[in-house]
């Protein structure tokens, strides 16, 4: 399987290439040349996989210069680390099926890729006998995922940007309190947009990426995204009935990667009727779905503190197909959203983006008042950003479509909104206990792409 950018100004490259690239260097994202459309036959004979056979078989399509021996032992030590014996279980309450996706090292749905690609880079780095330095940027989650995918691992350091002080202070402790000598942790003066802008300006200077061999953790890594196709898939044929049924995805989103492997899913021939986009109060995305409004906004905080993104990376991935594979299209729009501040599309574009999504957009309310009423009901604890996919969904989806919520965090990272919602804190898993009382590290810096740039080179490998 080869690779090309959504901009169209590189040379095809294969899967291994495409992970040590991360952002493709035209500034586009790295997409595989064709996804590949699966029959009803072998659709069928994935149904009674365990979690990390069928990971086997969808990766493998995608990653076909992995020997299949050593891809199965990746996948198989990087699940070992989860709590639950199918990884990403389905539960039902009450007519919902709830996808956990929180049984990883740091309870949230980035550990599925990113226990993966920490272990990935690391075979392809002995291989190659190469040094990396990592750089990504989180609002919360994918931090201490990445950092928990490579702590401790040789040839390999990790600068974690985050917005300081917008994340849970769980989530930060969960980043600052790893020693390890080769985790970085960047707290800076800003927003998680500012990071990411910064981390994918750090990406586009090719000499810096170069000089010091920059890794890519967040879902502009084709493998981020490519990991967690696996779990739709999984969540599917726990749900639907008979093969062929069809189901609705609901999917609470901020950089747009989650629901962006979902499409992929969906693209592969897996029965998905819909994918519910479900945001928060940053809600360009649900404009953009509802009414063909995609115009840059402000950031506001909220309670789902993860998705408090405007610029939703993997957004240029969807684009792609929908201009109908037309790079010289892409890269226009794209060049032209930092200073126009808008992306238009036609009538016949917006029909086809409603024929694959429903969207809503939640309000903080809202957020509290599913989390209450989904715990009255059931006695199960939503945590903020799936309380927002339960919420989209009870109300889009109503003609009997089975639906399926991503959960995408464990309900302790954000207690506070939880004791909002029902009064008490939500009961702490055993890697949380006392980790306030840990010794922590982390460095506050402005927002500013040179002063990080400048911290990156004095501590890079
Ligand atoms: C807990 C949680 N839920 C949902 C999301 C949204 O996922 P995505 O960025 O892939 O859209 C994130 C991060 O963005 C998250 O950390
Ligand atoms: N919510 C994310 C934001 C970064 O998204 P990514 O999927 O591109 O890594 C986070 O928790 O950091």
């Amino acid at each position: 399987m080869n690779y090309i950018s959504t901009r169209g100004a590189i040379a095809p490259i294969g899967f291994k290439d495409a992970v040590m690239m991360g952002l493709a260097t035209d500034g586009g994202l790295l997409l595989p040349e064709t996804i590949p459309a699966l029959g009803r036959n072998t659709l069928e004979s994935w149904q009674s996989l365990s979690y990390q056979d069928l990971a086997f078989n969808v990766i493998s399509l995608f990653a076909d210069d992995i020997p299949a021996q050593d891809l199965k032992d990746l996948i198989d030590r990087s699940y070992a680390t989860f709590s639950h014996p199918e990884i990403t279980p389905v539960v039902e309450k009450d007519g919902v099926y709830i996808l956990e996706l929180f049984h990883g090292p740091t309870l949230a749905f980035k550990d599925v890729a990113l226990q993966l690609l920490g272990n990935l880079f690391e075979y392809l780095l002995k291989e190659r006998g190469e040094k990396m330095n990592i750089v990504g940027a989180t609002s919360g989650d994918t931090g201490s995922a990445a950092i928990y995918g490579v702590r401790g691992k040789d040839k390999i350091n990790i600068f974690i940007l985050h917005p300081h002080g917008k994340t849970s202070p769980v989530q930060a402790l969960q980043m600052t309190t790893v020693l390890d000598p080769n985790v970085h942790n960047i707290a800076a003066r800003g927003t998680f947009d500012d990071c990411q802008n910064i981390v994918k300006s750090l990406f586009s200077d090719l000499p810096f990426k170069e000089k010091y061999s920059l890794g890519a953790v967040n879902s502009i890594n084709w493998a981020r995204v490519l990991a967690q196709v696996v779990y739709y898939f999984y969540a599917y044929f726990r749900v639907a009935a008979l093969f062929g049924q069809e189901v609705v995805f609901s999917v609470p989103t901020g950089n747009f990667g989650d629901i962006f492997a979902g499409y992929v899913a969906k693209r592969m021939g897996l029965p998905i009727r819909r994918l519910i986009l479900a945001t928060n109060e940053n809600n360009i995305l649900s404009r953009f779905i509802n009414g063909g409004d995609y115009s840059l906004g402000d950031v506001v905080a909220t309670v789902s503190p993860s998705m408090d993104i405007q610029l939703a990376s993997n957004f240029e991935r969807y684009v792609y197909y929908l201009f109908g594979e037309n790079p010289a299209r892409v890269r226009e729009a794209f060049a032209a959203l930092p200073t126009k501040g808008r992306i238009d599309f036609t009538e016949a574009e917006m029909e086809k983006v409603r024929d694959e999504f429903l969207s809503r957009s939640v309000n903080e309310d809202e957020t509290i008042a599913t989390i209450a009423a989904f715990h009255r009901e059931t006695g199960y604890i939503l945590d903020p950003h799936t309380a927002v996919g339960v919420k989209a969904a009870l109300e889009l989806v109503q003609d009997g479509t089975p639906a399926v919520c991503l959960a995408t965090a464990h309900p302790a990272k954000f207690a506070e909104a939880v004791v909002r919602a029902v009064g008490f804190e939500p009961s702490r898993p055993t890697s949380l206990e006392g980790i306030e009382a840990l010794p922590s590290r982390c460095d506050v810096l402005d927002a500013d792409r040179d002063a990080i740039k400048a911290f990156i080179e004095k501590k890079a490998l």
